[in-house]
C-alpha cells in the first residue's frame, strides 16, 4: 500500500476540484463560502491561481480540497463589456467541477430563482447541488415545504440536482456534510493549491481584456485593433490593514501611433481616466478586491505588424 494512488498523483481517496455558487442576490452565497472556507479569505492575501478565475477560498479537508471560485453576477446585457462579463460567468460555470445554487428558506422560490435555474440548466455536464440556505430561520414544517418547492424548480428547469442540502452558514448546520458532498463531485487528483505557490498569469491576461474594452469603448472606429494592453505587475499593496487590502496594478496601453495615443488618453487625460474607471470597477468585481489601476499609454510603432513586438504583447 502506497500513500498515492498511480493515475491521480494524490493521497489515496483524496478529491481536489473547483466549485461555484449561484443564487439570486441575497441568498446567501457570501456568507456560506466565507462559513465553509471558516475564515475570511481576501482574494489577495493568498493567490494561487492556476485558473483564471477569482478564488475565494479553499477548503482543505483530510479527503480532498475544494476551491470556491466566485463568479459576478449574470445581468441584463447592456454593452459590450456587459456581455463579456456574462460571457464570462458562463465560462466559470462551465469550468467548475460543480455548481451550487443557493436558494434562501426564508423566501418563496421565485422568478429570479427560476432566471439562475434556467440558465445553469444550459450548462448540461457540471453536476449541480441545490443549497437551501438559512435553516436556522424557518421551521421543520417550513424547510419540507422548500424543499419541494426546491425540487419542483430542478424538475421544471430539467436540471437533475446531485444533491439537496439545507444549511444554515449562521449556526454551522450541515456545513461539513455539503463540503462533503460537493467534493463527492469532484475528480480523484492530488491538492490544486499547494501552499505558496502562484502563477497568475491567467488572470493578468482577463484583466487586460476588460481594460481593452474600456478603451475601446466609443472609439472602437478609430482604432479598432491598434490597441495592445499588457499587464505588467499585480501585487498587494504591502502595510495595508488585513481588512482593507488593496490591489496594485500596473498596465501598459500599446497603441501603434502617436496620434492614437492622444485620442485614448482624450483631452487632458480625461478619457483615459474614464477609461481607468470603469476598467477598475469592473476588475475589482472580477477579482473581489479594491484595486489601484495605474494606465500608462505607450507607443509600439506599428505592432501588429512586427512579430517580435506582437509577442511580446502576448500575441
Ligand atoms: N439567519 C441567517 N442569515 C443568513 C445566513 N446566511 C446569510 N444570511 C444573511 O442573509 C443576507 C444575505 O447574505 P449574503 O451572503 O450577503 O448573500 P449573497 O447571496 O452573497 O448576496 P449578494 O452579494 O447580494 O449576491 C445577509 O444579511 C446574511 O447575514 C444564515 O445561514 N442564517
Amino acid at each position: 500500500m502506497t500513500a498515492f494512488s498511480d493515475e491521480a498523483g494524490g493521497p489515496d481517496g483524496y478529491r481536489s476540484g473547483f466549485a461555484c455558487f449561484v443564487g439570486r442576490p441575497n441568498a446567501g452565497k457570501s456568507t456560506l463560502m466565507n462559513a465553509l472556507v471558516g475564515e475570511k479569505v481576501a482574494i489577495t492575501s493568498s493567490r494561487p491561481q492556476t485558473t483564471r478565475h477569482a478564488i475565494r477560498g479553499i477548503v482543505h479537508r483530510d479527503d480532498g480540497q475544494l476551491v470556491l471560485v466566485d463568479t459576478p453576477g449574470l445581468h441584463r446585457p447592456r454593452t459590450l463589456l456587459g456581455q463579456r462579463l456574462n460571457d464570462l460567468v458562463r465560462t466559470t460555470w462551465a469550468e467548475v467541477d460543480v455548481i451550487g445554487m443557493c436558494i434562501p428558506a426564508d423566501e418563496r422560490v421565485g422568478p429570479g430563482d427560476r432566471f439562475i435555474a434556467g440558465a445553469i440548466a444550459e450548462i448540461a455536464r457540471t453536476p449541480k447541488v441545490a443549497v437551501v440556505t438559512k435553516i436556522d430561520t424557518i421551521t421543520e414544517a417550513q424547510l419540507a415545504e422548500q424543499l419541494s418547492a426546491v425540487a419542483a424548480l430542478g424538475a421544471d428547469a430539467e436540471i437533475d440536482w446531485a444533491e439537496v442540502v439545507p444549511v444554515s452558514a449562521q449556526t454551522g448546520a450541515q456545513l461539513d456534510l455539503l463540503a462533503g458532498l460537493l467534493l463527492d463531485q469532484m475528480p480523484p487528483g492530488p491538492p490544486l493549491y499547494p501552499e505558496g505557490e502562484l502563477t497568475d498569469e491567467p488572470e493578468e491576461k482577463l484583466v487586460a481584456e476588460l481594460i481593452r474594452e474600456a478603451a475601446l469603448e466609443g472609439v472602437r472606429e478609430e482604432l479598432p485593433h491598434s490597441i495592445a494592453v499588457v499587464v505588467e505587475e499585480m501585487i498587494p499593496r504591502e502595510d495595508r490593514p488585513e481588512d482593507r487590502p488593496l490591489l496594485d496594478v500596473h498596465v501598459n496601453i500599446y497603441v501603434e501611433r502617436d496620434s492614437q495615443k492622444s485620442i485614448v488618453i482624450g483631452r487632458k487625460g480625461a478619457r483615459l481616466r474614464e477609461v481607468g474607471t470603469q476598467a477598475r470597477q469592473h476588475i475589482e468585481r472580477l477579482l473581489g478586491t479594491p484595486v489601484y489601476l495605474d494606465l500608462h499609454v505607450k507607443v509600439a510603432k506599428d505592432w501588429q505588424r512586427d512579430p517580435k513586438k506582437l509577442g511580446r504583447l502576448g500575441f
